[in-house]
């Protein structure tokens, strides 16, 4: 199913496939939990995720080398977001790459209710905007995936099929990472439990140095387990503190999404067509490679807005579909046919925190979000909300929506719309930020621009969890793009 784009929902809820974590009860939302799954496959959550790819916005990236971090603004990074993609179809080559490892692919299934959505965006005063990964992120268009002829390309079959067959490759699977290895401050190497709990432990030793890959929840859980985050936390553990590093673990931040439907009628919707026997002819459809909604990305409409005209770029993503699902339950489509737009604020500024609940390398860790805590999301998503109605009640879009379902119409004020979204909206996975970057003077980063962890020798963090900030963007482009440079210091620093 990881292959397959439509097994997107079901591969969720896997036990198998992903980590299966779940958020402490959020003071911002109604004081409810989520689920909040990570890929425990090869390739990651690149295996699981929504497919969609986005970079964010030029300014993202020069904010965070403002930060303290030389060689990170858009103009460094740029050459490596290229470097891995090969952008299928068109793209200005001044942006778009065409001969990585990693295929982008446009859109090739088309759906009357979506082009309407797109015309709505133009209609109220939001341009079309044909690649949001070019010069300009704003604009209303079609989310590019991480997909080529109906298959997912996560970052295993992209990158890790062709290296595992050098001789300088070893992949071990069933290995649990329980901790890393340390010579007084430097990295040695790892240790990891074979096969699951009370399976053999088998260390591995670092010729020169350990790179630490395993995802903004999992990353600080391993540095906490080998001695390294705030000391309270691991003597309160028991866990000898081999290095006082408050940051690890902290700035914990992610997408808090509202999803808006509309009831839609004169047309079948993906509801529809995957439910029944009509999920056949889809299947056959699949099969024989002609565009179906089983190869799309769970969004296929993207807008990037302001929430305020006053605001002088970008500050919220819309992810749409032509589908809903029913009331409450994520992963059931409705019978009738039905829009989505989903909203979020880009750059949330809530901040959360991960921690270890104990010292067992299998007890899941404690997750806070605190989605929703900061007054700035609060009023953006208010924004996003009432962008979202204006696009339901825009002309392109009157031929098909007959009724505004969730929020209910009846829902006006700002209370109650806060109120809505605190107790309707849910993660949209893009965890980051828990082993941040910046200048090791600033007490709450944890790895230096060199992806360097501060006060020890031969231990790296590539991952999302390095992101000093939220980029205006779905958090795995960005990802890819900090494995790539991290890999030019990885083999710049050898000796
Ligand atoms: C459901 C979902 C939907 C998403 N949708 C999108 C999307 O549409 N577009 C987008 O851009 N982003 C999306 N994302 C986010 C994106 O996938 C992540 O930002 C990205 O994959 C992060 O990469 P990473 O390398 O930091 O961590 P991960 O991809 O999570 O990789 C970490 C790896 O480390 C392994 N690992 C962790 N702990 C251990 C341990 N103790 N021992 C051994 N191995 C371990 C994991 O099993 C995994 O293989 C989504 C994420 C999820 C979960």
């Amino acid at each position: 199913m990881i292959h397959i784009p439509a097994g997107y929902i079901k591969n969720l809820y896997s036990k198998t496939l992903t980590w299966n974590f779940m958020s402490e009860p959020g003071p911002g939302v109604g004081g409810r939990s989520f689920s909040l799954p990570q890929g425990r496959v090869l390739g990651g959550s690149s295996s699981i995720n929504g497919l969609n790819y986005v970079r964010g916005q030029a300014i993202d990236y020069d904010n965070w080398a403002a930060a303290g971090n030389p060689g990170w603004s858009y103009a460094d990074v740029l050459p490596h977001f290229k470097r891995s993609e090969t952008k299928i179809g068109t793209g200005d080559p001044k942006y778009r790459g065409k001969s990585g490892e990693l295929p982008i692919t446009d859109l090739d299934w088309h759906h009357p209710v979506s082009d309407a959505l797109i015309a709505a965006a133009e209609a109220i005063g939001i341009p079309k905007n044909p690649d949001h990964n070019g010069a300009s992120q704003e604009g209303a268009g079609f989310f590019q995936r991480t997909m080529k002829n109906g298959w997912r390309f996560s970052s295993a079959k992209a990158f890790l099929y062709t290296a595992r067959k050098r001789k300088n490759v070893s992949v071990r699977t069933n290995a649990h990472t329980s901790r890393i290895l340390f010579d007084g401050l430097k990295a040695v190497g790892v240790e990891y439990i074979k096969g699951g709990k009370g399976g053999a432990t088998v260390q591995v030793n670092a010729r020169r140095e350990v790179i630490l890959s395993a995802g903004a929840l999992n990353s600080p859980k391993i540095l906490q387990l080998s001695g390294i985050g705030p000391a309270d936390l691991l003597k309160r553990h028991g866990i000898p503190v081999l290095h006082d590093l408050p940051g690890v673990g902290r700035n914990l931040r992610d997408h808090y999404a509202v999803r808006m439907v509309s009831r839609v009628a004169g047309i079948r919707t993906i509801n529809e067509m995957v439910q029944g026997p009509a999920l056949l002819v889809q299947i056959l459809r699949w099969l024989v490679g002609l565009p179906s909604p089983l190869a799309i990305s769970p969004s296929v409409v993207h807008i990037f807005a302001k929430s305020d005209p006053a605001l002088d770029r970008p500050d919220l993503e819309f992810a749409c579909a032509p589908a809903s699902f029913r009331e409450g339950v994520v992963g059931l489509l409705d019978k009738q046919p039905g829009l989505t737009l989903g909203v979020w604020q880009e750059r949330p500024e809530s901040l959360g925190y991960t921690e270890i609940r104990s010292r067992d390398p299998f007890e899941r860790p404690i997750i806070q979000p605190n989605y929703l805590t900061h007054p700035e999301d609060v009023k953006a998503l208010l924004g996003g909300i009432r962008l979202a109605r204006q696009l339901f009640r825009a002309g392109p879009l009157q031929k098909y929506v007959v009724d505004e379902t969730s929020p209910a119409k009846s829902l006006e004020t700002d209370d109650e719309l806060l109120d809505f979204a605190r107790q309707k909206g849910t993660t949209v996975y893009h965890m980051i930020g828990t082993a941040r970057m910046g200048p090791a003077e600033d007490p709450d980063t944890v790895v230096n621009h060199k992806l360097q962890v501060h006060g020890l020798q031969n231990l790296r963090v590539i991952d999302a969890s390095i992101m000093p900030s939220m980029p205006s963007a779905n958090t795995n482009a960005t990802t890819y793009m900090i494995a790539e440079k991290g890999s030019d210091m990885i083999l710049a620093d050898k000796v």
